[in-house]
């Protein structure tokens, strides 16, 4: 069974520094703690330093594929062969962007569990989905193709990270009550396949979590902590999430 631990990671998109990986990783040493994990995802140029710097580090999206004339494209192995332990799948960006289909975001989270990686799959639906009152529909399907590809044991070594869409960026904070209606629909989806996994598995919020808000969505029973965006390229701002989710799980 998973082990469910409070989590504070920290995306930082395409951004961030070697300046910013050595101010960060200060700054997140002093607050490391046995009972919570913090993770950070720079861009993949970053991971051998990151790693290096002594804090837990994963990649923003991996290749489907096995080696091969994949231009461009990163292998799931070579990540881990640098010291990562985690990777994101299915991040909103890379779906509506990149169009990653759920089908594909399925495969990416197959080839990080092929090497040993940790997938994080990232779920939430559109701003046009929760106004027409499908979230639960879609939250189900993006997971349902991780479920019918690969079972639902493989999700005991992973995390889910639900995220709105229309809370990424934006300064919209789903309420903490809204954040856990959905987390309790996820775990209550789970649970009805596997009780034990679900109740063990990690599932975070984001979507414009920082340092006021991120103490009221940690309370919440079904959040287990936060993957962050803006707020995780401030240190003192990141910090001071990571303290807020001591505790909570
Ligand atoms: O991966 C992180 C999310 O996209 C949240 O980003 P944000 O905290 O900037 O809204």
């Amino acid at each position: 069974m998973a082990i469910r631990k409070a989590m504070v990671a920290g995306n930082w998109k395409m951004n961030g520094s070697l300046e910013l990986v050595k101010q960060m990783s200060d700054a997140i040493n002093d607050v490391k703690s046995q009972e919570m994990d913090i993770v950070l995802f720079p861009p993949f140029p970053l991971v051998p330093a990151m790693v290096a710097s002594g804090v837990s580090t994963g990649a923003q999206t991996v290749s489907e594929n096995t080696p091969g004339a994949f231009t461009g494209e990163v292998d799931a192995q070579l990540i881990k062969d640098l010291g990562a332990t985690y990777v994101l799948v299915g991040h909103s960006e890379r779906r509506s962007i990149y169009n990653e289909s759920n089908a594909t975001v399925a495969e990416k989270f197959a080839r990080a569990q092929q090497v040993g990686l940790t997938p994080i799959l990232c779920v939430g639906e559109s701003e046009s989905e929760q106004e027409n009152g499908q979230t639960e529909q879609v939250v189900a399907a993006q997971i349902d193709a991780v479920i019918e590809k690969l079972g639902v044991a493989a999700l005991k070594d992973s995390v889910i990270a639900y995220e709105p869409v229309w809370a990424i960026g934006t300064g919209k904070t789903a309420s903490p009550e809204q954040a856990q209606t959905v987390h309790k629909f996820i775990r209550d989806k789970i649970a009805s396949l596997d009780s034990n996994l679900a109740q063990g598995l990690t599932i975070l919020y984001g979507g414009s979590v920082n340092e006021k808000n991120s103490e009221l969505l940690f309370a919440q029973t079904d959040i287990d902590g936060g993957l962050i965006g803006g707020a995780s390229l401030k240190a003192e701002s990141f910090t001071a999430i990571c303290n807020s989710a001591k505790g909570t799980v």
